[in-house]
């Protein structure tokens, strides 16, 4: 694959120009110019156009302006962000009979879709179905491309080019160095894209269809993130209409990590994707002010609690024991016992939502009192039965038979209340279990209560018992591994009708409920029949750096292979010890320094406890601390990180404090080990651990 700069442009192999005409990088500059003042006249006619004579009303035009405002946005030239970054030339015309021998065709993949004042494309977007051989054409499989070229750029200029040919069998394969170049670029600032060199495993996945859940699991650093937000993308590229009617979220484990992500959904066009973490959108009905302790926690989240729920919510019907009577006038209408158990019996076995039931209860009574109206003569309308399901008798039989629940003072009751819980858990909880969930000292009220954020799980499915949740159309789970499984009904019932992308990493399980297996996992959000895909390619963690981590694999998850990196980075990683413990925080700080020497983003990683004490340390040695998320500028690169927040994160050069403080920080060897683990891949070019205790035997 030989590789073309500004400067050394030795063996071109574009087709034999004619005597006198410009060189290949000069033309292909010529197209990024074309295509850029093609992108300004684009913008320019929607900043032209005048709605007035096209909007009925004052909500229509506000409305369309909106639409437009984005449009104009979206169609910003951002000089440090190349609008294209590859071209593919087809050996024919796409969709051409090749036995007709139509000419190749040429297409620059970008971004976003750019045309010419005749609407002929300059640049196709990288969703586009022609741009998809950009990332999956071989040359096992050239799909029918003769040429694929990327465009590598410096301070937004077009500087250097690189062709494959991928029919040529005298070219030999090779990695690409502009691939290489980007996988390596120093990380400032928040997450950034990669639709320019996404891999073809990757791609796969990317593309995949809306209709079904895909699940990826992958180790740290093997683009699992970026395919989930490439993923949204792309759906909304081939589905727009749909989606945009049924929404789509991005679920993250915390808010710096939607913080460091925020940025790349804007960066592809996608400015209407939520972001929410699990916990949000548990608690927006209810006020968390408490917490478990694990084992509480662990019994709240395991899925027999949705059993639980559903048995003490239906516990809530009682068979009628009275007829109802029904005062019209001078006459009166009576329902007897039997027809109204019938009622309840049908309103039972239809299974439908607790609430939708209790509305509906009234209206059949009022039918019944209807049909004997007519029997006897009358011509009642839909105002009269509705009449009838108000009256006191009907509301009253209601109350008796099918109350209204609230689901906030049911989870309240079944904890506070032993027998009504032991009565709902028989042959599910054990007595143990129950003991550990129930409140020492029950609160007065569901206001009072000082829910946990289990707690509000437990509402949150009881919300759903009573009243079906809003399904969007599709969800991302990022660290899904550390979802309990009442989580995962959860977030399932936010997409029952729509499909998902659940991306995690089981090695990297930190809650005391982490998923152990994806069957299982998927199984409780209610898509047991997604496809389960494993990313392998590391591209983070240099290769020196994972082999380290990754000697912690057979203590925290045996079945799982290491990542294979396709980082070279030699010399990355050094393990300091430091003899005297007194000196631990001054050697933290002159790796620091020596970390900040390099270009790009320092992140010291240490057990939360540690924090107070090095925050102090740095602070007095001059140092400005970022938090994680937070973005890194040029003036502050470095940011400070409880090993609790690390997940999901990455930062050039990553500092680690005392492995065997961040392992002791949990409640258990394991999970301290997969903390460990965790902290250890979050660097992208060197990483150094320091250490005055003994490092854990697993790393040793
Ligand atoms: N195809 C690619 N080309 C260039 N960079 C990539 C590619 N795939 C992933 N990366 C980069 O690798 C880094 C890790 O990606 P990402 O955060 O998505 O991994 P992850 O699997 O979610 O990691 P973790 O398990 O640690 O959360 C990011 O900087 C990302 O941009």
């Amino acid at each position: 694959m030989p590789a073309h700069e500004a400067e050394s442009d030795t063996t071109t192999t574009e087709p034999p120009d004619l005597p006198g005409s410009p060189d290949p990088l000069t033309r292909e500059r010529a197209h990024l110019a074309a295509s850029r003042s093609a992108l300004r006249a684009m913008r320019e006619d929607v900043q032209a156009l005048d709605i007035r004579d096209v909007t009925a009303n004052w909500v229509n035009s506000v409305v369309l302006q909106a639409q437009m405002d984005d449009r104009i946005k979206a169609l910003a030239d951002l000089s440090h962000t190349p609008l294209f970054f590859g071209r593919l030339d087809y050996l024919h015309r796409v969709g051409a009979d090749e036995a007709e021998g139509a000419e190749g065709e040429q297409f620059y993949i970008g971004r976003r879709h750019v045309h010419d004042a005749h609407g002929d494309p300059m640049v196709i977007d990288w969703r586009a179905p022609v741009s998809q051989p950009f990332y999956r054409a071989s040359r096992k499989d050239p799909q029918d491309v003769g040429r694929r070229r990327r465009f590598g750029y410096t301070s937004g200029e077009l500087t250097a080019y690189e062709d494959e040919h991928l029919t040529d069998p005298a070219e030999a394969a090779q990695t690409s160095k502009l691939l290489q170049a980007e996988i390596e670029r120093p990380r400032v600032g928040p997450m950034r894209d990669i639709v320019a060199t996404i891999q073809p495993e990757q791609d796969e996945i990317v593309r995949s269809g809306l209709g079904g859940t895909v699940c990826v699991q992958g180790g740290p650093g093997t683009g699992k993130t970026a395919v989930g937000l490439h993923r949204v993308a792309y759906l909304l590229y081939a589905h727009r209409d749909r989606l945009a009617r049924t929404g789509t979220l991005v679920i993250g484990p915390n808010r710096s990590f939607l913080h460091y992500i925020e940025q790349v959904l804007p960066a592809l066009g996608e400015l209407e994707v939520k972001q929410a973490t699990v916990d949000d959108l548990v608690t927006a009905h209810v006020e968390v002010r408490g917490t478990d302790e694990a084992a509480a926690a662990v019994v709240k989240g395991d899925a027999r609690m949705a059993e639980v729920l559903r048995r003490a919510i239906r516990s809530h019907v009682t068979p009628p024991t009275e007829p109802v009577m029904v005062v019209r006038g001078s006459r009166r209408w009576r329902v007897p016992v039997y027809e109204l158990e019938e009622i309840v019996d049908e309103l039972l076995a239809r299974d439908i939502r607790y609430g939708a039931a209790h509305e509906a209860l009234p209206q059949r009574i009022a039918h019944c009192v209807l049909t004997r109206m007519e029997e006897a003569g009358e011509a009642p309308d839909d105002r009269v039965q509705n009449a009838v399901a108000r009256t006191p008798a009907v509301k009253a039989a209601v109350k008796a038979s099918w109350p209204a629940v609230d689901p906030a003072r049911l989870v309240l009751r079944l904890l506070s209340d032993p027998e009504f819980l032991a009565a709902h858990a028989d042959g599910l909880l054990t007595e143990d279990e129950r003991k550990t969930i129930l409140w020492s000292r029950p609160p007065r009220s569901a206001k009072s209560a000082k829910w946990s954020l289990a707690d509000a799980v437990l509402i949150d499915e009881a919300r759903d018992l009573v009243a079906r949740t809003h399904s969007l159309g599709h969800v991302v789970i990022d660290e899904a591994q550390d979802l309990s499984p009442m989580q995962y009904r959860a977030v399932g019932r936010r997409c029952s009708t729509g499909s998902a992308t659940v991306l995690g990493d089981l090695a990297q399980g930190t809650t005391p409920w982490s998923t152990e297996s994806w069957e299982q996992a998927l199984f409780h959000l209610g898509k047991a029949d997604a496809l389960v895909e494993e990313l392998t390619a590391g591209f983070r963690v240099p290769r020196e750096v994972i082999a380290y981590a990754s000697r912690l694999l057979p203590s925290i998850a045996p079945g799982l292979a290491p990542v294979e990196s396709v980082r070279e980075s030699p010399g990355s990683m050094a393990v300091r010890e430091v003899a005297d413990p007194a000196g631990l925080d001054a050697a933290v700080l002159a790796a620091c320094a020596e970390s900040l020497a390099h270009e790009g983003s320092i992140g010291l990683i240490a057990a939360d406890a540690r924090i107070p004490a090095l925050a102090a340390a740095l602070e007095a040695a001059g140092h400005v601390c970022l938090s994680p998320g937070e973005e890194t500028t040029a003036e502050s690169r470095l940011t400070l990180v409880p090993a609790s927040l690390a997940k999901g994160l990455e930062y050039d050069y990553v500092v680690l404090d005392d492995p065997a403080a961040v392992v002791d920080g949990e409640p258990d060897e394991r999970t301290g080990l997969r903390r460990l683990y965790v902290a250890l891949t979050r660097a992208v070019s060197g990483l150094i651990v320091l250490h005055s205790a003994p490092l854990p035997e697993a790393l040793a």
